[in-house]
């Protein structure tokens, strides 16, 4: 429900005096500028020219970039610029922007996430994470170390999803006042659920352990959880992880035997960071499988890993799963319909 707080007046009482909150905040509200251009351009759908057209380009991660990819990414350094932040490192740039290293902070940041749905009028939205400017290791610090983090859901309704370390808060555009409004104040994710988010396609790759977690949950309530789960996969990391904060659940993006995909498809710094500590300041979890994603330090800006988040008591049973992988036989049977 929303209880009329604004962004500009959560932020400015969280600040107070202090200029590095302050600075903080100036570049929340910077990104946040940049989330209500990009909205209105995801908005235009198939009005806008570029919506969905492919670049020749490839990124750091080696995904073909987008049109739209590119200038999200244009829009928020073009708007960072003259701001407290020294470099910003993105998906969408090999090399670290730098813009001065006197600043006190750096911005990790995907511009574009859930890119792939562009062009299928499906949610998408902007990631990022706040940190200190620590020179030399700008991004190859912990997320423990995040200032601030969160992301804008560019859906039917354009969602801010925030932590300042005090809680995990959304605030909705109101589009008729141009403000941010919370709408959901110390989110608390549901600690048990019976909903998991996966890319099941890639079921064939996966490692014994999250063979074992799927197809226990796919056993339903004959099998060991003795209760029936549901499924869901948007596509777009920003749209499951809103839906797990809403009610629950987890998503597994896994490492998988797949060539590059040892760690899973998501990059530490822009993608997992910011969700992980949305998701612990909601009362979740999110871990590689076993380690708190905020403890791993990063080798470099666009490092992988893999992600397991959500709902607390879930991403702690998949934990177990590593430690021990269960020795019953894999849930998805070898045996195809017609060799029975
Ligand atoms: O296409 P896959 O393998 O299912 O991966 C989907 C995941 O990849 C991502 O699209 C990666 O983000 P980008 O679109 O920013 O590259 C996530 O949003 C999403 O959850
Ligand atoms: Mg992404
Ligand atoms: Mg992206």
């Amino acid at each position: 429900m929303p209880d009329n707080t604004t962004l500009d007046a959560y932020l400015a009482s969280w600040a107070g005096e202090d200029a590095l909150r302050g600075d903080v905040a100036r570049v929340i509200t910077l990104m946040v500028e940049a989330g209500v251009v990009i909205a209105d351009i995801v908005g235009r759908g198939a009005l806008e020219e570029a919506m969905g057209a492919q670049t020749d380009a490839t990124n750091a991660g080696g995904d073909a970039q987008k049109a739209l990819d590119v200038r999200t990414h244009d829009i928020v350094v073009d708007l960072l610029k003259d701001s407290p932040v020294a470099r910003v490192g993105s998906e969408e740039a090999k090399e670290e922007v730098v813009f001065d290293d006197a600043r006190p902070l750096v911005v990790a940041m995907d511009p574009l996430d859930g890119s792939s749905n562009i062009e299928t009028n499906v949610s998408i939205g902007t990631l990022f994470g706040v940190l200190p400017n620590d020179g030399a290791t700008s991004f190859v610090q912990p997320g423990r170390n995040q200032l601030a983090a969160g992301f804008i859901v560019y859906g039917p309704a354009t969602a801010l999803v925030l932590t300042v370390g005090a809680g995990t808060h959304v605030f909705m555009l109101d589009r008729a006042s141009g403000a941010f409004v919370r709408t959901h104040a110390d989110v608390q994710i549901p600690a048990q659920t019976k909903e998991y988010a996966v890319n099941a396609s890639n079921q064939r790759h996966w490692d014994d352990a999250m063979q074992a977690y799927v197809g226990d949950c796919l056993a339903g309530a004959e099998g060991p959880r003795e209760k029936n789960f549901n499924m869901r996969w948007v596509g777009s990391l920003v749209a499951d992880v809103f839906r797990i904060l809403v009610r629950g659940g987890v998503y597994l993006y896994p490492g998988d035997a797949r060539q590059g995909y040892a760690s899973g498809r998501l990059r530490l710094t822009y993608e997992c960071n910011p969700i992980a500590f949305v998701c612990e300041q909601a009362g979740g979890a999110a871990t590689d499988g076993v380690r708190p994603i905020l403890d791993i330090e990063p080798k470099s800006l666009h490092v992988r890993s893999p992600l397991v988040c959500g709902s607390k008591d879930e991403v702690e049973r998949i934990a177990q799963y590593y430690a021990e992988p269960p020795t019953r036989s894999p849930l998805f049977a070898k045996r195809g319909l017609f060799l029975a």
